[in-house]
């Protein structure tokens, strides 16, 4: 039995960490753990702790995002079902500045992603339903939608390789689109 994780820093977008649980397996099916304080906490600048959990569930084809804001930690992944998870680096002084990685997330591996403020966070749901789960750590208030920075899905300058062309979308995502279709 095992509660430990590999926890590793992207090799593409610095700060990005991938937290791998490990995962037993019966004839029930499977248990794995996502989250020990001593051991994600420590991840987080001095001071701060995950105290904000928030789920979505998506059918198929749903892609939500791009968004992020300038003071949220993220630790993502899918409780259920399978998503193409992509991290944007939206930090205009970054060298890897709007450079993406894709993360695959779904039962067999159960990763985490944390994504760091002025990252773009944004998920697509590849099987039939899937349950999104994010804890988030943050100074002061929630930043909702209306504070968030939002760039379209299929921003040209971002070129994401999504697994599909017609998407499930948000308003405010479909805004996005459009504005940067120049409809
Ligand atoms: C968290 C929460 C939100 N809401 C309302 C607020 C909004 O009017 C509406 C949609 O929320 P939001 O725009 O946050 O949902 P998404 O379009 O999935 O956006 C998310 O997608 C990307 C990938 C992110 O990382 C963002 O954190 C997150 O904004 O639900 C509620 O009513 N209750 C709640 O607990």
């Amino acid at each position: 039995m095992s509660f430990d994780f590999e926890i590793t820093e992207s090799k593409k977008l610095k700060g990005v960490m991938i937290i791998k649980p490990s995962i037993s397996q019966d004839r029930r099916g499977t248990i794995w753990t996502s989250f020990l304080k001593e051991q994600i906490d420590k991840l987080l600048p001095d001071g701060l702790y995950f105290k904000h959990d928030k789920f979505s569930e998506s059918r198929g084809n749903v892609l939500r995002g791009i968004h992020g804001d300038n003071k949220s930690w993220k630790l993502v992944t899918s409780v259920y079902g399978e998503i193409h998870q992509v991290v944007v680096d939206c930090r205009k002084d970054s060298p890897t500045y709007l450079q993406w990685e894709e993360f695959i997330i779904n039962k067999d591996n159960q990763q985490l992603i944390l994504i760091p403020p002025m990252m773009g966070n944004s998920y697509y749901i590849s099987s039939e339903n899937a349950v999104y789960h994010y804890k988030l750590a943050y100074d002061g208030d929630y930043i909702d939608a209306d504070g968030q920075f939002t760039f379209a899905w299929n921003d040209p300058n971002i070129a994401i390789k999504w697994p599909t062309k017609t998407p499930i979308l948000s308003d405010r995502d479909m805004e996005a689109h459009l504005k940067q279709e120049g409809k």
